[in-house]
């Protein structure tokens, strides 16, 4: 097995409305799908990015994120770039993670609309 590594995490997911309790659970839904795509547990992450674009005002996406065990894990959410004709209610992360794999094996994870931002990487 490789020595464990820093390797960084990819994912997005998008909403169907700003609602929050739904952008909670897509939160959820995303986080929970990049750690299982990597076999990682929460203790394994070191820090979580979240971008909202403009359009999602109902929370912060890193709440969602602390009340599934990221409670130490330094959060931080900002605004994405107001591109025009850009997927719209969408939620990014960036996630960077103690992993033993190597950076060509790590699995980024779209989902719902946001499977069309990058077919290239995406699983
Ligand atoms: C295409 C995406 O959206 C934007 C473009 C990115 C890129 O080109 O790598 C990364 C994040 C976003 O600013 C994405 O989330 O993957």
């Amino acid at each position: 097995m490789d020595p464990m590594t820093t390797r960084a995490i990819r994912g997005a997911t998008s909403l169907a409305s700003d609602d929050k309790a739904h952008l909670h659970e897509r939160t959820k839904e995303l986080v929970t799908a990049m750690l299982e795509a990597n076999n990682l547990g929460t203790d394994a992450a070191i820090s979580v990015f979240f971008t909202c674009t403009p359009d999602i005002v109902s929370d912060f996406p890193a709440a969602a994120a602390r009340e599934m065990g990221f409670a130490d894990v330094p959060l931080m959410c900002a605004v994405e770039m107001a591109v025009p004709g850009a997927l719209p209610l969408a939620v990014r992360v960036m996630m960077h993670a103690e992993l033993d794999v190597p950076r060509a094996e790590v699995r980024h994870v779209y989902l719902h609309e946001a499977v069309r931002l990058r077919r290239d990487i995406a699983q």
